[in-house]
């Protein structure tokens, strides 16, 4: 293997692992979850991040269910329609509220006299609403799995836990996907209204045959796997595409995975089950739908942003997409004139997706849960936000908790599209005896990096393992000894992406691997090693990494297309295998470049490959 030490050129390293501490501000006391694999059982207390609550305002007061009695009951706001069997449960520990439908303000009034509050995507929990609560707010229950609603950065600095429910509504979503593909197909809902208004057009609303028809899954996690299964018993030919799901788990349902090019040119039905991430946002654009077959047909059960709407209209009106069948909205709910909502070939629900009678109490019940073990102290699987770090365990390992997530975030960004990730082997060389360092806490801050960034899933110290088994990730640790002094932890970790194509090469290791490297120095994580080649970058901002040919002057071309967008760079390193042959530059920025600079650093002559990766 070479590695061969970098030649650095350092500007401006900064601190910054404050800040990326995961979540929460106060003490807590976690007890083990019902029914669940627990790790936790010790009291937890994370550093400050924001002065509110107070220590003396003990965000998870230990309320024994003996002790919820009469007026030291706690309150539960229910703002959205909620199931019955939830509220009983709710009730059987706390004084329950139903309230819907009310203003901001209103809420804003009555959130300072509750414990807890349930919503569903209806009701935007803002910082405002936080702010309100003066405090008293502990947790909020998302019966559902999407949190854009909640303002979770307000929900943290007010040591609010946010809990979710994001499996009981799978299925239902998933029906209402085929219910719309299906319906969308033969015209139902227009001819439905036509025959409203004594029309009787056999001939206007000929549909389209579903049978032996391309369809194409955009994000195969639960909903978009249920929904692959149920249209191959319609005999359709289901393509997917989802640059992380193992390609087994496709194989078992009959499903190719393929490149997203390929999955939008080829298909007949496109239908949408990626969450809304920066890479997701209007990933349906102009652009996208003129790669599309004439005449494609488009179902979004997921969410609104994910499309460009005007960019939809006008594919629509230029017959480019045949019909499209909208359950989410960019804005919900959407203006009465909306040109999407009027469209003739468009066919619309208001955000049904999760509503079914059985949906809607299994997330009735799923949310009752998570929120009364919140209340009593309790980590719910679900939680969101919370803090996964015991206070004693952090302020050791703080600056590695960190790294560990950075380097899982940065392998998973290195992974070419349609290649699903099964192995992560993370190697930890430490000076340590084994039994001296826990690495349950690195190991899930790993799976935390590589699954969130490409899922609605939130991983936490309670769930890690579990969302990786669930998933399809085998998770391996070795260690390596150190010869050092096993007064500091450690003196790397790596993450190593086993069996994967990556979309940079030089990322690859003489082992075959995705592999990523990073050291903690003084105190702020850096990135140390990347495939073979050494590099050391502060893991701050964004990365740009440059595979070139070995060269004079290569630093200035790139600093100087950066400088002309204003974009500062943070960090630079060049680290190379043989002199004047191939070497790898690492440059930090703390802005994103646009298209134009990332194509301009693209078409310097000398360099090979290049990659944009968000920390
Ligand atoms: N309309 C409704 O009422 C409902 C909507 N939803 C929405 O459906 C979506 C999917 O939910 P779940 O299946 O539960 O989430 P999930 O996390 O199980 O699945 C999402 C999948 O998308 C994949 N993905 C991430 N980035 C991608 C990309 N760039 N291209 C293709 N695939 C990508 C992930 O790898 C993952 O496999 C979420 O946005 C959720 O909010 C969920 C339930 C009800
Ligand atoms: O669970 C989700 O992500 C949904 O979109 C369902 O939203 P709802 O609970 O029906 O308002």
């Amino acid at each position: 293997m070479a590695t061969l030490a970098p030649s650095k050129l350092s500007l401006s390293p900064r601190a910054s692992v404050a800040a990326l501490v995961p979540n929460s501000t106060t003490s807590i006391s976690l007890r083990r979850p019902r029914s669940r694999p627990s790790f936790l059982g010790t009291a937890l207390r994370l550093p400050e991040i924001s002065p509110i609550p107070r220590k003396s305002e003990s965000w998870h007061p230990q309320i024994s269910a003996s002790a919820a009695v009469a007026d030291a009951k706690p309150t539960v706001l229910v703002a959205e329609k909620l199931g019955e069997a939830g509220l009983a449960l709710l009730r059987e520990f706390a004084n329950v509220d139903c309230s819907y439908n009310l203003s901001p303000e209103e809420l804003c009034s009555k959130v300072s006299l509750c414990d807890a509050l349930i919503v569903r995507s209806g009701t935007k929990v803002t910082r405002e609403v936080f702010e309100a609560a003066r405090g008293r707010l502990k947790v909020v229950g998302r019966a559902g799995v999407g949190i854009d609603n909640v303002d979770l950065q307000a929900a943290t600095e007010h040591g609010c836990l946010v809990v979710n429910a994001p499996t009981a509504n799978t299925i239902a979503a998933a029906e209402h996907g085929i219910a719309l593909l299906a319906s969308m197909a033969r015209n139902v809902a227009q001819a439905d209204a036509s025959m409203k208004a004594g029309k009787w057009q056999r001939n206007k609303y000929v549909g389209v045959s579903l049978v032996g028809k391309t369809l194409a899954v955009l994000g195969f996690g639960k909903v978009g796997s249920e929904v692959a299964r149920r249209a191959k018993g319609l005999g359709m030919h289901v393509i997917a595409h989802d640059p992380y799901a193992p390609a087994d788990r496709a194989r078992a349902i009959g499903v190719e995975l393929v490149s997203f090019d390929e999955a939008i040119s080829t298909s007949d039905f496109i239908s949408l089950h990626m969450p809304l991430t920066p890479t997701t946002s209007k990933i349906f654009n102009d652009e996208t739908f003129g790669k599309m077959k004439k005449g494609v047909r488009i179902i979004n059960v997921a969410r609104g942003g994910v499309i460009d709407e005007d960019a939809l209209v006008r594919a629509l009106d230029d017959g480019t997409v045949a019909q499209a069948a909208l359950d989410v909205f960019t804005k919900e709910p959407p203006a009465t004139d909306h040109k999407l909502v009027q469209h003739p070939n468009v066919t619309v629900t208001p955000h049904l997706g999760a509503s079914t009678m059985e949906a809607q109490e299994g997330v009735a019940i799923e949310i009752a849960e998570a929120v009364v073990g919140a209340l009593k102290g309790e980590l719910a699987a679900t939680a969101v936000n919370a803090p996964m770090v015991p206070a004693e365990v952090l302020s050791e390992l703080a600056p590695y908790v960190v790294l560990a997530e950075k380097l899982g975030r940065l392998a998973v960004q290195l992974v070419a599209g349609g290649s699903g990730i099964k192995g992560v082997k993370v190697v930890y060389t430490s000076a340590r005896d084994p039994d001296d360092l826990d690495t349950r806490i690195l190991r899930a801050m790993v799976t935390k990096g590589i699954i969130e960034p490409i899922s609605s899933v939130f991983v936490n110290l309670v769930n890690a393992d579990y969302t990786a088994k669930q998933r399809g990730l085998r998770i391996s640790e070795e260690r390596i000894f150190h010869d050092g002094s096993p007064e500091i932890p450690l003196d790397s970790i790596q993450v190593h992406l086993t069996n994967v194509e990556s979309k940079f090469a030089g990322a690859i290791s003489d082992s075959g691997d995705i592999r990523v490297e990073g050291r903690v120095k003084d105190g702020i994580p850096h990135l140390t090693l990347v495939g073979s080649f050494a590099v050391d970058v502060s893991l701050e901002g964004n990365i740009i990494l440059c595979r070139q040919v070995d060269q004079p002057g290569m630093i200035g071309r790139v600093g100087n297309i950066l400088a002309e967008q204003n974009v500062n760079i943070s960090f630079m390193s060049v680290g190379r295998t043989i002199p004047k042959k191939q070497a790898i530059m690492a440059i930090g920025v703390d802005e994103e470049p646009d298209k134009e600079a990332l194509k301009k650093i693209g078409d310097i002559p000398a360099i090979e490959e290049f990659v944009f990766l968000k920390l």
